[in-house]
């Protein structure tokens, strides 16, 4: 029951006291990001690898700032139920003409969660919906950056417009040639109004701040005619010499989701009102969840709490069962998944038989590496959660025994929430989102192209199929290659497809630093006998790699050696993987191009010359 009157003086200075930490968070938060412009402009890489790794950190520091204040000014702990239902009162009245309210509730849930008990309180004590609105949330201050500005060209004045929508980002450093690259992107945006006519509200919309990731810059916005709209993106890159280059332009859902994938790394934006620009980029993709949004932004604990909620609703709305995932069973994850659900659940196992010689907190670090560092479009992001409770009638009886063989300490059942119903409770887990293993993958187009030899149109498709996966995989390993990661495991049942066809790692148990190997050739035999034995009869130290013995353990089907040798033989060679150690010691930070690399100018006009 909610309070009727506030009759407690401590109450409100708690609420103040939260929500200063919260302020301090967001405002430590927006810096941070803001200065991603300054490093970008500096050709800072290294600052800016830094800085995304590191803001990562900033939420979970401010709300142990938080805690440790409240409790010690406040004594915030020892306050009885109906002093904290109090300051759950006074804090919504703070967060009614707040600019980050949503953000703002979330803080409230992690700082009461860490200073209460979990069991301590129900649900109608934290915000387990929202409570403040965020629609039409305006800066009204004298001086404020709009969420985003409209531009109103002719077909004539395309080109001045796209000038102006840059120049507008006041970028401290000279482009190479502004007006060529208004003039590519005008020829692309003048592709898609060829016989369209131009209505009355024929205009381009363009988010205030620029996104910044690694060594790129991109605008934002959406071009709208009549009932259409059109979402796009331009990245702005440094070229060789060191000038600004408009690099390609991206349109559609599908380049967007491309540039906002789960499989990258977070974007810094100076936002006032994160939740404007998520509103702005959901009609850019209405089909990605908000969580995903907040996450591309940073704000990857609004993410968390945007999941959970999606997931709970979502379990409401279903009766399916919860189930081993489909694939190859995991020799440290436990893995199982929903079917109505796309994201999969993964639980570290208990032990793990040999080869595998790790910890549970050696596999935590892991993830973790993944979470800091850049994930190139080929590793999949995960969500880390703690005590997950699910109803035990959802889960098939198989994998309950499966969890209990296998994790046993990872398992409570019991009805701990009090309500009559069993629940099963999975102490740590980590969520992902689901993608076709590619083993079963390549299974599917093996098969499909047996049973089809007789229609050569499908038993093409399927060698399209094979071939498409296996260049994608090489290109994979190589993107990882040039991010430093070494992925350990390179067997087909670690990768996974996407709904586009990307190709993206997800078993992250043996990564390493490329800087951290050693990539050696295989020592030439000493004699007949070393050569006819079966064992490894050479000296391996703990680092040490030897790629030309991938190939038994990947290509033993015919059709899928052929893909790779003929596109991806060097990643057999030592040479190869040495070569790249040697570019990321000397201090090169690789480019990622979050588009296909035939979307560049560079290429489409070197083509049209050529
Ligand atoms: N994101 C995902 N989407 C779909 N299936 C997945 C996903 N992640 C894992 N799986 C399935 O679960 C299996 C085990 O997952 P994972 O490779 O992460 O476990 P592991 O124990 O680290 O594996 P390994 O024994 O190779 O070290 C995979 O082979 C795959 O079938």
């Amino acid at each position: 029951m909610f309070p009727q009157r506030l009759d407690s003086p401590l109450a409100y200075d708690i609420a103040k006291a939260m929500m200063d930490g919260f302020n301090r968070h967001y405002r430590l938060f927006r810096t941070e990001s803001a200065r991603a412009k300054h490093r970008f402009e500096t050709a800072d890489w290294h600052g800016q690898q830094r800085a995304q790794r590191e803001r990562i950190e900033f939420y979970d520091l401010r709300v142990k700032e938080a805690t440790t204040r409240l409790e010690k000014e406040f004594k915030a702990g020892e306050q009885p139920m109906d002093v904290w239902q109090q300051v759950k009162l006074h804090y919504i009245g703070l967060l009614v003409d707040h600019h980050q309210p949503e953000l703002a509730e979330t803080f409230f849930n992690s700082v009461t969660t860490k200073i209460l008990h979990r069991t301590h309180f129900h649900n109608d004590f934290i915000f387990v919906r929202p409570a403040v609105s965020t629609e039409y949330i305006e800066n009204d201050e004298p001086g404020a950056l709009p969420t985003y500005r409209s531009y109103y060209p002719t077909r004539e004045t395309l080109g001045e417009t796209v000038e102006r929508i840059i120049t507008n980002f006041q970028l401290q450093r000279a482009f190479d040639d502004l007006p060529r690259d208004a003039g590519y992107v005008v020829q692309a945006m003048s592709a898609r109004l060829v016989q369209v006519k131009l209505r009355a509200n024929f205009q381009i919309q363009v988010l205030s701040s620029l996104f910044f990731r690694n060594k790129g810059a991109y605008v934002v916005g959406k071009i709208i005619n009549g009932f259409n709209e059109v979402p796009f993106a331009l990245p702005i890159l440094h070229n060789k010499a060191g000038a600004l280059i408009i690099d390609a332009c991206l349109f559609g859902e599908d380049d967007m989701q491309g540039l906002f994938s789960f499989a990258r790394a977070y974007f810094m934006v100076d936002m006032e009102i994160p939740s404007a620009y998520v509103q702005f980029l959901r009609s850019l993709m209405p089909r990605k969840p908000r969580n995903e949004l907040y996450n591309a932004l940073g704000l990857a604990k609004q993410g968390k709490t945007l999941f959970y909620r999606d997931f709970l609703y979502h379990t409401k709305h279903s009766s399916d069962k919860f189930r081993i995932a489909p694939g190859i069973k995991g020799m440290v994850m436990l893995v199982f998944d929903l079917p109505s659900f796309p994201y999969v659940f993964k639980v570290i196992k208990d032990w793990y038989p040999p080869p595998k010689d790790t910890t549970r907190e050696q596999i935590k670090g892991k993830y973790l590496l993944v979470k800091q560092h850049d994930r190139v479009g080929r590793m999949a992001d995960t969500l880390e959660y703690s005590e997950v409770a699910f109803a035990r009638d959802r889960f098939e009886d198989e994998l309950i025994e499966e969890i209990r063989k296998f994790a046993p300490s990872q398992l409570e059942i019991s009805d701990r929430d009090g309500d009559g119903q069993e629940e099963v409770i999975i102490k740590h887990l980590y969520i992902e989102r689901r993608m076709i293993p590619l083993n079963i993958y390549l299974q599917e187009a093996f098969d499909a192209g047996r049973t089809s030899e007789a229609d050569s149109a499908a038993a093409g498709n399927a060698r399209d199929q094979i071939e498409a996966a296996v260049i994608e995989y090489g290109n994979a390993i190589k993107d990882l290659v040039a991010a430093n990661i070494f992925p350990g495991d390179m067997l087909w049942k670690n990768f996974g497809v996407t709904r586009n066809g990307k190709v993206v790692f997800y078993d992250y148990d043996e990564i390493e630093y490329i800087t951290d190997c050693n990539f050696r050739q295989v020592p030439k035999a000493r004699n007949e006998e070393d050569e006819m034995s079966g064992e490894v009869w050479y000296k391996v130290g703990p680092h040490d790699v030897f790629p030309e013995t991938f190939g038994p353990f990947l290509l033993g089907n015919d059709a899928v050696r052929d893909v790779f040798m003929k596109h991806h033989a060097d990643l057999l060679e030592a040479s190869f993987w040495q070569q790249h150690k040697e570019r990321i010691q000397a201090g090169y930070v690789h480019d990622v191009f979050p588009y296909e690399r035939n979307k560049r100018f560079v290429r489409k006009v070197a083509q049209a010359v050529a």
